[in-house]
């Protein structure tokens, strides 16, 4: 099964447009393990079966790993998750760019040694930068398009003068990952719940492909004009939510109260499905 064929059957399987992203901190976890970053693994695991039935996608986010050289224990939680839920797709989140030649050795990091479904990518290196992993058949690559955070302005808000049109950057990018570069139907966009106003452009910009939509939760992005911005039944969303969930409670129920959290939020997006 090909990654949009994952994502659309997890939808309809789960009833959900909830992505649980896994960004573990060792200083924010219960007692018990706090502090402890060999025991990153223990609590990703927790998550994720106490939220499995609930998900549309789990979204690891590397570097809170890599920050702790906690690589095996994403190799590790990578393997639990196709097993303990293998309906569901993991998108790795990297924010990876760069040349080719270094693209093809992220790329083989983010598929072949992690087994990812999809991962995140940056697209300011252009199409070489991103082409290595459109060449893995079925997996799917999310380019940054209109990020949540208020940096995001700074250049992709700005218009591109020599360019027909004159497009703000990020519909420039909306427009070529919905169209050339989108080679094999790979291609999906990040668009941050944070901005629900670009996210309805990029919808015009992009109708058929799916959106990474993080910034519910913590970043206190609107779900309900996120959905009314992005959702089609054809094009899935993908709507993150990180530590709102991880760290719903900082007691021995955290497993407990990230799955109530999680339920609150694939609700809240349901909700505003069903009125949209
Ligand atoms: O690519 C991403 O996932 C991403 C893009 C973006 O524009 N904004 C954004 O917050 N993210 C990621 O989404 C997660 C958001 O976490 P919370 O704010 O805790 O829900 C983090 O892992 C971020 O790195």
């Amino acid at each position: 099964m090909t990654f949009m064929q994952m994502l659309q059957a997890a939808q309809q399987r789960n009833g959900s447009m909830l992505c649980v992203g896994l960004d573990p901190d060792p200083a924010r976890f219960p007692a018990a393990l706090k502090g402890d970053p060999s025991r990153i693994f223990d609590f990703c695991a927790r998550i994720v079966d106490a939220t499995a039935d609930l998900v549309i996608a789990f979204k690891p986010q590397i570097a809170y790993f890599a920050a702790h050289g906690a690589e095996l224990q994403l190799d590790r939680l990578m393997r639990h998750m196709r097993s303990a839920a293998p309906h569901v797709p993991v998108i790795l989140d990297a924010k990876r760019g760069d040349i080719g030649s270094t693209a093809e050795q992220y790329a083989k990091e983010a598929f072949e040694r992690y087994g990812a479904d999809a991962v995140t990518l940056s697209p300011f290196m252009g199409f070489d930068s991103v082409q290595p992993y459109l060449k893995y058949e079925g997996k799917g690559a999310f380019l940054l398009c209109r990020t949540s955070n208020p940096g995001g302005d700074d250049l992709q808000n700005q218009r591109l003068a020599g360019v027909d049109g004159q497009p703000l950057l990020y519909e420039h990018i909306a427009r070529l990952a919905q169209g050339p570069w989108n080679l094999n139907g790979q291609l999906g966009l990040v668009v941050g719940a944070t901005y629900p106003a670009e996210i309805e452009r990029v919808r015009q910009l992009a109708p058929t492909l799916p959106l990474l939509i993080p910034g519910v939760g913590a970043q206190g992005g609107d779900a309900a004009a996120t959905v009314k911005a992005g959702w089609r039944t054809d094009a899935p969303i993908v709507v993150n939510s990180s530590r709102a969930i991880l760290y719903a409670s900082a007691g021995d129920d955290f497993a407990d109260a990230a799955r109530r959290e999680a339920q609150r939020t694939r609700e809240q997006l349901q909700a505003a499905r069903a009125a949209g």
